[in-house]
């Protein structure tokens, strides 16, 4: 007997068996629709994580329904759920049942740590109890003249730009980030990052983070072989000295603030305030609390500088919506320098319309994605524990049934008609997510994004540029890739 010839069949059977013939042909989530596999290997991944993977969840929602199944690589079941009721008990009502599914939770750790985004259950409840009360609405009104300074120091660099053109084609996303960036360095950690003046090392590490997640091939076997991001090649080296420089960036912010006398009012110093008043056995560790700076560095100006550049882009593409936002602005803001107040904000209605329709139309996160942590019965599928379960906010957002058959247009309106607002709920809107484990910093993003626009559109006017192309990608964040390029043009009145 051949004792290697057994030992191989043996190995390969077990292969066969375990990413092939159980996901596809054995497991009772067969049961559920979805479509056929298109690769051995990949499963679906080719055309689930292609460019435009918005459309491609429309697509699946309005072929399969409310709960459908597609493979990843070496066909790993995924369910995509926009069932309501589901939706509502996965994140609203039985949260704690549902911890947070990374795809990539290797890359993820590297560039987040373990802090508030992948805590589950009491350590989460902890956690979140004690960074709560930084984001509370007293505490946000405080970084109102921080988001003035950054969107009138965007709205004057654009302006220099333009010079005594009639208008200027500018790439907006790379100050957009820039500013944005600035912004959470000084509400969140009292810091000058001066990001648009300087080279940012920091913006470079996040960029260069991001560009070398751009295969999904890579990354997915980085998950099952985390030894791959170890090996010296010019892109792993590049990737870990990036990480480092962000490593570097939080404990230099933690040190700063444990040194300083004074404690000020922004996100870090508050959060080591309500950490030093706490028993000893419940405080944030260094490593917990390098992970919360780090947390709190991505997801303060990562997606504001997303929202931002994709709501210029759809004013951008109606002109019709744009001049009626600047008119509603102008009503307030007679003078080009005027400094808007909390109060003032909150009169702009349709301004708020404009702001939720651009979250609606592309949510910056278009997917949020848990597993279950015990067997359990949905809709009379059986769904063992641990199955991904993936719920696609952008096709929650696409569905005409809700939001009315013209779902692809950019209509801020619509957030006034009666009949859709008697529809929306927490099931349905959801680019914050919801319940116990929803976005922390939402407050926060409303009244930044809306001081930017409300002083962006005052004073300038954006249109598209004919020739440009771009694509829509998720990395993490659905994206304009290479970046967006718009016309932009001085408001004179
Ligand atoms: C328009 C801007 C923003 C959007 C669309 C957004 C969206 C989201 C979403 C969808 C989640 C839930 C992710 C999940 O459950 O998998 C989330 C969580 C979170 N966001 Fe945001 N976010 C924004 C801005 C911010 C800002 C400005 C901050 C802080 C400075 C922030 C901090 C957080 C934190 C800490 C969590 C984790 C909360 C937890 O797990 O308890 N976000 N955000």
């Amino acid at each position: 007997m051949n004792y290697y010839l057994v030992a191989v069949l043996t190995l390969v059977g077990y292969f066969l068996y375990k990413y092939y013939i159980y996901p596809l042909y054995l497991s009772p989530l067969c049961k559920i629709p979805g479509p056929p596999i298109e690769n051995f290997i990949l499963g679906n991944s080719t055309s689930i994580l292609s460019d435009n993977q918005g459309e491609v969840y429309v697509n699946l929602k309005k072929q399969y329904g409310g709960m459908v199944r597609y493979h990843l690589l070496l066909n790993e079941p995924n369910i995509l759920i926009s069932d309501p009721k589901l939706v509502q008990q996965i994140l609203v009502t039985r949260s704690y049942d549902y911890p947070k599914h990374f795809p990539n939770k290797v890359s993820a750790k590297q560039l987040l740590g373990e802090g508030i985004f992948f805590a589950h259950g009491d350590v989460h409840k902890r956690q979140r109890k004690m960074m709560n009360p930084s984001f509370a609405i007293a505490n946000v009104k405080e970084m109102m003249p921080t988001f003035v300074q950054g969107a009138n120091q965007l709205k004057d660099l654009w302006t220099n730009q333009i010079g005594n053109k009639k208008e200027e084609r500018i790439t907006i996303t790379n100050l957009v980030q820039k500013i944005t960036l600035d912004i959470i360095g000084l509400v969140g950690f009292n810091y000058e990052f001066n990001s648009t003046t300087t080279d940012s090392e920091l913006s470079r590490a996040y960029n260069s983070v991001f560009a070398s997640s751009s295969s999904f091939i890579f990354l997915g076997l980085v998950e099952y072989f985390p030894f791959l991001r170890k090996i010296s090649t010019p892109q792993n080296n590049k990737y870990w000295n990036s990480i480092n420089t962000i490593y570097n960036a939080a404990d230099n912010l933690i040190a700063e603030q444990k040194n300083s006398l004074i404690r000020g009012k922004d996100l870090l110093s508050l959060l080591v305030k309500s950490n030093e008043n706490l028993p000893a056995d419940e405080q944030l560790t260094h490593n917990e609390l390098r992970s919360q700076v780090m947390t709190l560095l991505l997801a303060g100006h990562e997606t504001t500088s997303t929202v931002l550049s994709w709501t210029l882009y759809y004013l951008a593409k109606n002109p019709d919506v744009q001049d009626q936002l600047r008119k509603e602005i102008l009503n307030v803001f007679i003078s080009p320098n005027h400094i808007p107040s909390f109060e003032e904000l909150d009169q702009l209605k349709f301004l708020e319309c404009v702001f939720k329709e651009a979250l609606r139309i592309t949510p910056p996160s278009p997917l949020i994605t848990r597993y279950n942590l015990k067997d359990e019965i949905m809709n009379g599928y059986v769904i063992p524990k641990n199955t991904p379960l993936i719920i696609p906010s952008y096709a929650i957002h696409h569905d005409p049934l809700i939001w009315g058959e013209d779902v692809e247009s950019f209509n801020p309106s619509r957030w006034l008609d009666p009949n859709i607002k008697s529809k929306i709920s927490n099931s349905n809107f959801i680019p914050f997510s919801a319940g116990p484990r929803s976005c922390l910093g939402m407050r926060m993003a409303h009244l930044e994004l809306k001081t930017f626009l409300t002083i962006i559109i005052r004073n300038l006017k954006f249109g598209l540029v004919d020739d440009f192309t771009f694509k829509k990608r998720t990395i993490g964040l659905c994206k304009p890739v290479p970046g967006m390029d718009l016309l932009v043009s001085k408001v004179d009145l």
